[in-house]
């Protein structure tokens, strides 16, 4: 049987492709580039260069190889951005994620694993968070994400689907083997942009909104590293092979740093003190994200090995020297994809 990875030209995706190929799956990518690599997908998986949306490629790929279980990472991320391009994300998030859905549901293939986010809990009463807790997305981000776990429930109750949507809290770090990390030069997470700042990439980080209801007056939130991230997924990919019911589950360590501290730990990994500049607040950032974190421990048995900001910081880092200096390991020659 083989598992289709949307998106697993991406950060996060690509991360699940080395994951599943070191367990010896056989691994469809569907990816149309428009934020991954093909590099970044190992020769050992079946790269497809293509949109979620279009169905003849879907039902080529389906033709083609035995896929029993769906990992939908495939989407547009960026919540300033869905402020500013709603029904883009509406289009590419939702509409493309039923797409998927349906084709999923028509081909008998039962499993799916979908990438969610702590964004559909908008701005939390209380953190931590809890999967049970009100579900009210403050931008178009989290409601494209929301609608697609609606999709999903309403599906799987009338055409036997089994799902996982996985909510992801903040997701930083790389590879600890040193094979992938955040490739996207453009991308806009903090992690990632401080690194940059850092490493001389940018000039310096802006500090959106100093005037939160935090310790510190910045934003709060869970960072979670990446390979932990997907050992979830692996052990959602277990589940839902041996019958297991749909699930919900937030993923995060259940405590969450301030974007100040955040830059002082990157400014100590690395020994550089660049620039920051204090600046207004970002369109659609809620001030404080947590996870329960509970849930995921008792459903899957998830144990994380990474849960140390510091760690996490230092990967990005290494990540971002490589891609800096021109030496980040190419898993395929470009060119080569259907
Ligand atoms: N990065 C985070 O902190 C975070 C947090 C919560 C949830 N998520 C979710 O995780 C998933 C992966 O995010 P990421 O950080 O790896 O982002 P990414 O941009 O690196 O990866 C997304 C991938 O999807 C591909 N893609 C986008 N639209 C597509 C389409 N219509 N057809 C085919 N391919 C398409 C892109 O080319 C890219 O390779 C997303 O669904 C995102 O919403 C990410
Ligand atoms: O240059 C920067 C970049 C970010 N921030 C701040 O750092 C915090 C984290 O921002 P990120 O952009 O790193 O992440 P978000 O919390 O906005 O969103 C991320 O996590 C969410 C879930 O928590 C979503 O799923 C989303 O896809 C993913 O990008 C926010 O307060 C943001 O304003 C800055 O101050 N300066």
């Amino acid at each position: 049987m083989a598992i289709l990875v949307t998106g697993g030209a991406g950060y996060i995706g690509g991360h699940m492709v080395l994951a599943l190929l070191d367990a010896g799956e056989q691994v469809v990518v569907l990816d149309d580039l428009s934020t991954g690599f093909a590099w970044a997908v190992p020769a050992a998986a079946t790269l497809v260069v293509g949109d979620i949306g279009d169905e003849a490629k879907l039902r080529a790929i389906a033709a083609a190889h035995q896929i029993d279980t769906i990992a939908h990472f495939a989407a547009k991320i960026v919540v300033p951005d869905s402020v500013s391009d709603p029904l883009g994300y509406y289009l590419n998030n939702t509409v493309k994620a039923r797409a998927l859905v349906e084709f999923a549901a028509r081909n008998g293939i039962s499993n799916f694993i979908f990438s969610s986010t702590a964004a559909v809990y908008g701005e939390p009463a209380v953190n931590p968070i809890f999967e049970n807790s009100l579900t009210a997305p403050i931008n178009p981000y989290g409601r494209s994400k929301l609608m697609v776990e609606w999709i999903l429930e309403d599906a799987a109750r009338a055409h036997g689907l089994s799902y996982v949507a996985l909510r992801y809290f903040n997701v930083a770090g790389a590879d600890p083997k040193g094979r992938l990390g955040q490739s996207a030069s453009n991308a806009t997470h903090l992690i990632k942009v401080a690194v940059q700042a850092a490493l001389g990439v940018r000039k310096g980080l802006d500090i959106f909104g100093t005037d939160y209801p935090t310790p510190d007056g910045t934003c709060l939130r869970d960072y979670i590293q990446v390979s932990d991230l997907i050992a979830a997924h692996v052990l959602a990919l277990k589940h839902l092979r041996g019958g297991g019911g749909s699930l919900v589950l937030n993923c995060g360590y259940g405590h969450g740093y301030s974007v100040s501290e955040v830059v002082d730990i990157v400014k100590d990994v690395s020994g550089v003190d660049f620039e920051t500049r204090r600046a207004g607040r970002r369109a659609g950032d809620p001030a404080a994200l947590v996870a329960g974190a509970e849930r995921i421990r008792v459903e899957l048995g998830w144990v994380p090995r990474h849960d140390n900001l510091r760690e996490i910081v230092t990967q990005a880092y290494e990540w971002e020297r490589k891609l800096r200096d021109g030496t980040v390991p190419k898993a395929r020659a470009s060119s080569s994809h259907f």
